[in-house]
């Protein structure tokens, strides 16, 4: 694990009456990392990065942030660049003084706080709106707005709640790009919550996967996708074979282990078409497999397809997932 010099938060728990929505969760962030906390909707994502910001008190737990001891001290006292889903700019001020605000209550005097201004909106690449108001801004450039004014603050830690829910797919995939160069740059660790696989996969650099108030798997982001340590969180990461094992215990088969035109020919037991092609289920020795094919795979599959598994490639992981799910094998 790196150094965490951004953030060390440890042990951190919270109930909500008899909910309890995060059970001994421990964090790190190192300068210049970004970690995403990923999980399901109701996981406690939220509510983690709450208790981090200062905005939650835990029932048990430390927060550090820099070093420093913050688990007593007030959001503000905390001096952490927070981006949340409603971005939440001053309606009434300016770009320029939505940017400035945080430098100017931590006393910078307006030379300095505009300096600050400037290399903020640079790094989101907005230089140009200082004058503008929120509501004449598209969505987008909002976004890099509450970015640019948590980056302004200077902070070892910016906290990203969901940033890019807001926005169409469009707009997402553009800034998911922009970020990830812009996270790359900056000396600062990012925790960043998403619900969805794909932006953390492409935004951090570590994952830590959360169910049920718990952390379950944490790594490098790759690291996490290839190798999920249950069968829980592989379907959760959106594997397709994730097939019954032995008793406890499920199969994870990675698609590409399937070699195609190659083995034995399988009963073909459903197809359907996608854009790229066709999705085929096959009833394979090691369990009914998913394929997803281009279209000219797809001519290779009629009542049979053939195809050959590299087993050695196949991982055996334990079955934690609801007895529903497992097929009965949980
Ligand atoms: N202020 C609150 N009062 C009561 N229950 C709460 C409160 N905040 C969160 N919870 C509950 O705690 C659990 C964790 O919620 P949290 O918002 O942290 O999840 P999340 O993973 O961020 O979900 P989402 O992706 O939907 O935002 C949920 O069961 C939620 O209903």
């Amino acid at each position: 694990m790196p150094p965490a010099d951004a953030l060390h938060a440890e042990h951190l728990s919270k109930a909500f009456g008899p909910v309890q929505a995060l059970r001994d969760v421990t964090l790190g962030v190192a300068r210049g990392e970004t970690l995403a906390l990923l999980g399901p909707s109701g996981c406690g994502k939220s509510t983690a990065l709450r208790c981090v910001a200062g905005l939650e008190r835990p029932d048990a737990g430390r927060v550090r942030v820099g070093g420093r001891d913050v688990t007593g001290e007030a959001p503000e006292a905390r001096h952490l660049g927070l981006v949340f889903q409603d971005y939440a700019l001053f309606p009434h001020l300016s770009v320029l003084d939505n940017v400035a605000y945080g430098p100017r209550v931590r006393g910078l005097r307006r030379a300095e706080a505009e300096a600050r201004v400037r290399e903020a909106l640079e790094l989101v690449n907005l230089p140009d709106l200082t004058g503008r108001r929120p509501a004449q801004l598209s969505g987008g450039q909002q976004q890099r707005v509450a970015l640019a004014r948590a980056l302004a603050t200077h902070s070892p830690l910016l906290l990203l709640d969901e940033p890019l829910s807001n926005l169409d797919e469009q707009l997402r995939a553009e800034l998911r790009v922009d970020l990830r160069a812009l996270f790359h740059r900056l000396d600062a660790g990012v925790l960043l919550v998403t619900h969805d696989q794909r932006e953390a996969l492409a935004l951090a650099d570590r994952v830590a996967v959360m169910r049920a108030g718990e952390v379950v798997q944490v790594g490098a982001a790759a690291e996490v996708f290839a190798r999920p340590a249950t069968a829980w969180v592989a379907a959760f990461l959106g594997w397709a074979n994730v097939l019954p094992g032995g008793p406890g215990e499920a199969l994870l088969v990675p698609e590409d282990a399937a070699q195609l035109g190659v083995g034995e020919a399988w009963p073909v037991t459903a197809r359907q078409g996608t854009e790229a092609g066709e999705t085929v289920t096959v009833a394979h020795a090691l369990g009914p497999l998913t394929l997803h094919l281009s279209a000219r795979e797809a001519a290779l599959a009629g009542g049979t397809l053939t195809l050959w598994v590299d087993e050695g490639r196949v991982q055996r992981v334990p079955d934690d997932r609801p007895a529903s799910a497992s097929g009965g094998s949980a």
